[in-house]
């Protein structure tokens, strides 16, 4: 029997995921939350899982070595993949906002500095205000970027508020929802059309 390969993000979103699949029937009696295995299968043999760092997901889809995958907005977005996103899954919430400093404004310059796990989003929600900017990449804390000098602001993840707060930022502006979607490769959307077809209505049926 055939199977689809479906690429799932680690980390924080990885444990809800699996939630919301068994929730569908789907069972995963090889999936332990403290296994390092990066492989395995439904126990019906219908979906072979690929555990891989969420902002590889994307990657995995677009390329076709997963048929699809569950992963970020942000990650989706950022990566700019040629894939068919069909499903939110409504886990993961949380927004990508511009932050600084407390006390500061969304100032206008020659050219500003912003540091951000997300270049690309950056440049573009700069691009539509007509802002230049220079972007700093960074991959974490990247709270700490205005408090030292790094950047002007930065364009990050917001949920809670907390980690913002507790560094002395302030949002300035909110850019975008962002949730954990369904992603499909283009290819495996016509070759295994009712497979996937079959997986997303189940997924369907649980988010309503
Ligand atoms: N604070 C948050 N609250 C809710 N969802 C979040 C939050 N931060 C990130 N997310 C969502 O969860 C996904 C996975 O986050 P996670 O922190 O596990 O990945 P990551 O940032 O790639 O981690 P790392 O680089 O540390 O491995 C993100 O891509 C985003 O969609
Ligand atoms: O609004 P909050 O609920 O505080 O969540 C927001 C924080 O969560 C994410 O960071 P993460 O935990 O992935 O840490 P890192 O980017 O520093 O690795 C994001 O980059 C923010 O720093």
């Amino acid at each position: 029997m055939s199977y689809i390969t479906l690429a799932l993000a680690k980390g924080r979103t990885a444990k809800s995921t699996i939630t919301l699949l068994e929730n569908t029937g789907i069972q995963f009696k090889d999936f332990h939350e403290d296994s390092r295995k990066l492989v395995f299968y439904d126990s019906d043999k219908t979906i072979k899982v690929v555990f891989v760092k969420a902002v590889d997901v994307p990657t995995y889809v677009e390329k076709g070595a997963a048929d699809i995958g569950i992963v970020g907005k942000d990650n989706i977005l950022e990566s700019q993949a040629d894939v068919y996103e069909m499903l939110d899954l409504k886990l993961g919430k949380c927004k990508f906002v511009v932050a600084g400093k407390i006390g500061s404004t969304l100032e206008k310059k020659q050219k500003l500095t912003i540091a951000s796990k997300y270049p690309t989003i950056a440049k573009k929600f700069f691009q539509k205000i007509n802002q230049p900017i220079e972007t700093v990449k960074l991959n974490g804390s990247v709270e700490l970027a205005p408090l030292i000098g790094l950047a002007d602001y930065i364009v990050d993840i917001v949920e809670t508020g907390n980690t913002i707060n507790e560094n002395g930022l302030t949002i300035l502006e909110e850019i975008e929802d962002i949730s954990t979607r369904l992603i499909v490769n283009k290819a495996s959307f016509a070759t295994k059309s009712d497979n996937i077809r079959q997986f997303i209505n189940r997924l369907k049926s649980v988010l309503e």
